[in-house]
């Protein structure tokens, strides 16, 4: 099985640069579908299984791809005959291949995508993407757990959503770019993800104002076009490594990173006693050996974002004193708490509201991640952690982290990633000295590779 091995103590010191964010590129892949004329390229793409993922869903709709890791681009040519349906499959793998529903609705007037279902964080409906088909014309039937969106032809309209939504934000601002006349959509996300979005769909020919607002207006338009976009700076990658800085005492520079897309998360760690200096160069974070408590609330954009919850849980467990998280966003996401009560963690978790009871004096163990963030959190807890953490499951790291421990390698964390057979003897401390240098080596190897860029 393949695992993240941590030895726990060293502080994190250097700079890290972070890729393409994840939940931006994924609806921008999607987005191509309504290129119906010239290629898009897309730059900065991360390197994740969830793109591979998207890039799948997207060759079964005949779109033609290339992606050159390399250069971190993937062209894409949506011009031919597309399919209107994106089969179970690839839908269960991942949920935000919902996301293609509202371009193939607008694009072909049909569409024919599996139903996502939940996942371990919540039960993840998507009754407003679909209210938000309706209020453009479209009829929705679900069976066979398909949902199956028909349209001759969309006409712009007033929606307000129950909640503001990424997925369905995006999805119903894809389908109404096509629509006849003006769509409004209110009470919207304002992610940062929903305005890269935006600025995609409009170098594409669309006519979209007021992304980052919580109202959209969209006049619709006949067609739209390839373009060329870089896709934004990943903020959730570059809150990590700014917790992971923290909780070590280290002294990290997150490259290029966008203050400002981090608010909410940089005043916590400022009210804990780190400090977060701002430069040209990007984010500086120099730790604190005693952190104090603080209370964190989840909340859509620009509130503290949930993809940050895991992390922060373990960042207040460090600190002296008692914390308290609460959760609004899923109702689901508190998984990762029961294995960091294995690493010796003390809290209470009172519905959607937990109390974390610090100073905590993380003890490794092994431990399983139940979703991409449970797993940065737990390699967080392993690099502060008396002895050994094993970190599991490390499918969901690799949806959304890229390199993951080889960054925290070079910033100095002692941490390795190995295949450990159950029925074979676990590494030892000097085994596990050996492969941390030979990964150092790798790692140098890789580093010169790409500096001879084709
Ligand atoms: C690929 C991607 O960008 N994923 C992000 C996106 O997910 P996603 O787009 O799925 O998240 P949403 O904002 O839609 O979901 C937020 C909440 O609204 C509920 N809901 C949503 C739609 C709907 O039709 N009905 C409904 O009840 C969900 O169950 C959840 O409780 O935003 C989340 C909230 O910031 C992030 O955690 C995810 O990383
Ligand atoms: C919950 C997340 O992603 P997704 O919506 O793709 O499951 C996440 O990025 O933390």
């Amino acid at each position: 099985m393949e695992k993240l091995i941590v030895r726990g103590g060293q502080r994190l010191n250097g700079t890290v640069e972070i890729e393409g964010a994840k939940n931006a590129v994924l609806p921008i892949l999607a987005a191509s579908i309504l290129a119906a004329q010239g290629q898009m390229t897309l730059e900065n793409v991360p390197i994740l299984s969830d793109v591979f993922t998207m890039n799948e869903v997207l060759n079964v709709l005949h779109l033609n791809l290339e992606f050159d890791q390399l250069r971190k681009t993937i062209v894409l040519d949506a011009t031919g005959d597309l399919s209107f349906e994106a089969p179970l499959e690839y839908v269960s793998k991942m949920r935000a291949s919902i996301v293609v529903l509202g371009p193939l609705l607008a694009r072909l007037g049909h569409a024919r995508v599996a139903m996502p279902g939940g996942c371990a964080i919540g039960t993840r409906p998507i009754d407003l993407h679909l209210k938000g088909f309706e209020a453009l014309g479209a009829t929705i039937e679900q069976h066979a757990g398909y949902i199956e969106a028909r349209a001759a032809k969309l006409v712009g309209a007033n929606i307000y959503l129950d909640f503001p939504s990424v997925g369905a934000t995006q999805n119903i601002m894809m389908a109404a770019t096509l629509a006849e006349g003006t769509t409004v959509i209110e009470n919207v996300a304002r992610e940062p993800e929903i305005v890269d979005l935006a600025n995609v769909l409009n170098k594409m020919g669309a006519k979209i104002v007021g992304a980052g607002t919580d109202t959209l207006r969209i006049e619709g338009v006949k067609s739209l076009h390839g373009c060329t976009h870089s896709i934004i700076q990943d903020r959730i990658e570059a809150g990590t490594f700014m917790v992971a800085a923290a909780i070590t005492g280290g002294n990290v520079l997150v490259k290029d990173a966008i203050k400002e897309h981090n608010k909410p998360l940089i005043s916590k760690l400022e009210e804990m006693g780190v400090t977060v200096v701002e430069n040209d160069a990007g984010v500086r974070v120099i730790g604190k050996q005693h952190l104090r408590p603080t209370s964190v609330k989840t909340l859509p954009h620009p509130g503290f974002p949930t993809d940050m919850q895991a992390q922060m849980t373990v960042l207040q467990l460090a600190a002296t004193g008692t914390s308290l998280m609460t959760e609004t966003v899923f109702e689901n996401r508190f998984m990762h708490l029961e294995e960091l009560r294995r690493m010796n963690a003390d809290f209470k978790i009172e519905g959607r509201s937990v109390l974390l009871y610090g100073p905590t004096a993380f003890n490794g163990a092994e431990v399983a991640a139940s979703d991409l963030r449970a797993a940065a959190a737990l390699t967080i807890a392993g690099l502060v952690a008396k002895g050994y953490t094993r970190v599991t499951n490390l499918k969901y790291l690799d949806r959304g982290y890229y390199h993951f421990q080889q960054k925290l390698r070079a910033l100095g964390a002692a941490i390795v990633r190995v295949t450990e057979p159950a029925n074979q003897e676990r590494l030892d401390s000097t085994a596990f000295t050996k492969e941390l240098a030979y990964q150092r080596e790798q790692d140098q190897v890789q580093r010169l590779t790409s500096l001879v860029k084709p």
